[in-house]
């Protein structure tokens, strides 16, 4: 990941890694629907979830270094904790999840490492369009496209293409991304819309986050105090 040389694990867009982006709150529509709101686990609470959620997966040679294991295991238990981060969500009511999986910078990777991540987004995005069609989830690649593998591309716009109509919950994976240009895009969309962010920091490898992480971010977002950058007299 682009600050991979930070000791933590997840989120964000505008800062350096660990951290956790809870953007853009909005109490109605990012409140669970009332069927899953009863299992939200405490203290959670469904008024205040965050509409959009963004992570970066940052860790995953860390936590393979630790273990004795090549990176390429590190990408796939971070694969794993992705999908956890995808049921959570969709369980709970936050209607996008973003996530950053490849940056710009990472293309510099052994080609080694770049080869097994490219066939691994492809493989896991083609894999997954059954359950995404089942769980009403819609994916969107994003990043610049004109870098991936011809096929990669293919499999990311036929899984656009059939879950298109899925509601559920917007899942984005940013892929070939530009932390730079992500930076400008987002002050030029906060400018326009007054949107907010906040952000959570974790030291917890990507790999290794889980349930409590995620609630943690959550509950870490539902409990600050929100001026919207406006001081209240
Ligand atoms: C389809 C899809 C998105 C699959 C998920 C697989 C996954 C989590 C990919 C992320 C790849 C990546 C470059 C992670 C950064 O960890 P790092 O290698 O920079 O680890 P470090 O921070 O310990 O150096």
């Amino acid at each position: 990941m682009p600050l991979s040389h930070s000791p933590a694990a997840t989120c964000q867009l505008l800062a350096p890694s660990r951290r956790t982006r809870l953007p853009t709150p909005c109490p109605r529509a990012g409140a669970a629907p009332a069927a899953e709101a009863a299992l939200l686990p405490a203290p959670l609470r469904a008024d205040s979830l965050p509409r959009h959620v963004a992570v970066v997966m940052d860790g995953n040679a860390r936590w393979a270094r630790a273990r004795g294991l090549p990176s390429a295991a590190g990408h796939e238990a971070g694969r794993r904790a992705l999908e956890e981060t995808v049921r959570l969500s969709r369980a709970w009511g936050v209607r996008a999840l973003t996530a950053f999986a490849f940056s710009h910078e990472n293309w510099s990777r052994p080609k080694v490492e770049v080869e097994f991540l490219m066939g691994l987004f492809e493989r896991v995005i083609h894999e997954s369009i059954a359950g995404f069609l089942r769980e009403g989830i819609r994916l969107r690649v994003i990043g610049d496209s004109s870098r991936l593998p011809v096929s990669l591309q293919k499999t990311a716009r036929e899984a656009e293409e059939a879950t298109r109509n899925n509601s559920q919950l917007d899942l984005t994976l940013a892929i070939s991304y530009s932390g730079r240009r992500d930076i400008v895009q987002a002050c030029r969309s906060l400018a326009q819309k007054s949107a907010y962010s906040e952000l959570f920091f974790t030291d917890t490898l990507w790999p290794d986050f889980g349930e409590d992480d995620y609630l943690e971010a959550l509950v870490s977002f539902q409990s600050r105090e929100r001026r919207f950058g406006v001081r209240k007299l």
